[in-house]
């Protein structure tokens, strides 16, 4: 079984999902680095070949990433799929959550996720995307304001008390 993190883009899910990862002593995979590894950048792959491909490399690197007993931070948008939806049950799923203030800085370092180019673009798919993340998470960490380290001991600690087998 793999503990799963979701949620919306720049919320923290590569580099949380990291840091748990060494805590807890297991690999760590991040679906979006497996699309790169595989077939180049992100915003390269939007702008050939447009978002329906993209996701069904998303949806390969999905189930490449399940087949393992590992701490697997998703790409924004992979919950998107429904076979992952169903896949999903049998796995621990973190949601991530970062209200529209407290992302608007981070969106603004990088400018790579084409599908959010600025905060209003951001807002608009967090909010159609919403109720599925709720829906799917056994659990919501809200990482604003809070440090990268403190959120992953946090999840450390949830694991190792076997509660998410409870909850
Ligand atoms: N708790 C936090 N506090 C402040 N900044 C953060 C926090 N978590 C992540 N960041 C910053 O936000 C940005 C996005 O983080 P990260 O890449 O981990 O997000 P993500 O959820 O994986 O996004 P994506 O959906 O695009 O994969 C990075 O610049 C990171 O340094
Ligand atoms: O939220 C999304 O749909 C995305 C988030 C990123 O992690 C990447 O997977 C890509 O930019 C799409
Ligand atoms: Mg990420």
């Amino acid at each position: 079984m793999a503990i799963v993190l979701i949620g919306p883009p720049a919320a923290g899910k590569s580099k949380v999902g990291k840091k748990l990862a060494k805590l807890l002593g297991k690999d760590f995979i991040d679906t979006d680095a497996i699309i790169v590894r595989d077939h180049g950048a992100i915003t390269d792959i939007f702008a050939e070949h447009g978002e329906p491909y993209f996701r069904r490399l998303e949806r390969a690197a999905v189930l490449e990433a399940l087949a393992q007993d590992a701490i697997i931070s998703f790409g924004g948008g992979a919950v998107l799929d429904e076979h992952t939806q169903q896949d999903l049950k049998s796995h621990v799923v973190v949601l991530l959550d970062v209200d529209a203030d407290s992302v608007e800085g981070r969106i603004k370092l990088d400018g790579k996720r084409p599908l959010v180019p600025d905060i209003e673009s951001w807002k608009a798919l967090v909010a159609a995307r919403r109720p599925l993340y709720e829906r799917l998470a056994d659990r919501r960490v809200e990482t604003a304001n809070r440090p990268r380290d403190q959120i992953a001991q946090e999840l450390a600690k949830w694991i190792h008390s076997g509660k998410e087998f409870a909850e």
